[in-house]
């Protein structure tokens, strides 16, 4: 059976792929099922399911069995933290948020998450998860030290970190909501530099904004709040082709 980080990268080397996130603490699990078949419909590539605050073990499994049912997309866990493991997901990012200022976030709720991620027997699709200002709320509850816009080199180097460390992708995250999204100058020397694939997300919200960050070389394209406010299928359809390039 081919894992996730397969199927991603497989796709990845196609061009660029759009994942969408939803929040299990903002819908019941049947809504959450419906909005993952219209982002089937739509062309997203698999869903990620995390809030930085508010997901149980609950409701990330039944959200995560909901969407596989009514969607088939494969689904991704995105952790808040180590207390909210479900093994109704089909793979976790095993994420370290590599600039925060507390080493919780570093390495210590990944150590005290790995041994029941092993007995649930998750997939793990291991992650640098860099936060790039403003950060948001992703900052703040991470104690981030959020990369400026101006410190593209800093960008660099904790990418390439996370590629030496034997990381499987790179997310630069601008934090859910964000008025300014990654930036393309950043998102182009942060792709040069690295031979993993390169996750953005963070304020993407128009086909402007996810064109710009797919032309700067982006792998993947995160969308949430997008996701979690649009009703129009058409609108939902032209960010995902924005994303992916057709
Ligand atoms: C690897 C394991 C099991 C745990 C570590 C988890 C880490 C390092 C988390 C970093 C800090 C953190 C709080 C990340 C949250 C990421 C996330 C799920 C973001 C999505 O939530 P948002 O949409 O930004 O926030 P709201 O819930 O406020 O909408
Ligand atoms: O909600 P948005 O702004 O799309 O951000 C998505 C994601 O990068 C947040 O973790
Ligand atoms: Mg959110």
């Amino acid at each position: 059976m081919v894992t996730v980080k397969e199927y991603l990268t497989e796709r990845m080397k196609k061009g660029t792929i759009h994942l969408a996130l939803l929040d299990p603490d903002k819908q019941d699990s049947r809504e959450a099922g419906a909005i993952a078949k219209r982002m089937k419909d739509a062309g997203s590539d698999a869903i990620m399911i995390g809030g930085s605050t508010g997901v149980t073990s609950k409701n990330l499994g039944e959200t995560g069995r909901a969407i596989n049912k009514m969607s088939g997309l494969p689904t991704i866990h995105f952790p808040g933290g180590p207390g909210e493991l479900s093994k109704d997901v089909d793979s976790i990012f095993f994420m370290s948020m590599v600039n925060s200022r507390n080493p919780f976030w570093i390495i210590r709720a990944q150590a005290g998450a790995a041994p029941f991620v092993k007995k649930l027997g998750i997939e793990t699709i291991s992650l640098g998860y860099i936060i790039i200002e403003p950060g948001m709320k992703v900052g703040e509850v991470g104690e981030a030290d959020p990369i400026k816009h101006s410190e593209i080199d800093k960008a660099v180097g904790y990418a390439l970190a996370c590629e030496m460390y034997g990381m499987d992708f790179v997310y630069l995250e601008a934090g859910s909501g964000a008025d300014r999204p990654v930036p393309p100058e950043m998102i182009s020397a942060v792709k040069k530099a690295l031979s993993i694939p390169l996750i953005v997300g963070g304020g993407i919200r128009t086909p402007e904004a996810a064109r710009a960050a797919r032309l700067a070389g982006a792998d993947a394209i995160v969308t949430g709040t997008f996701v979690e406010r649009c009703s129009d299928d058409s609108m939902l359809k032209s960010v995902v082709n924005a994303s992916k390039g057709r």
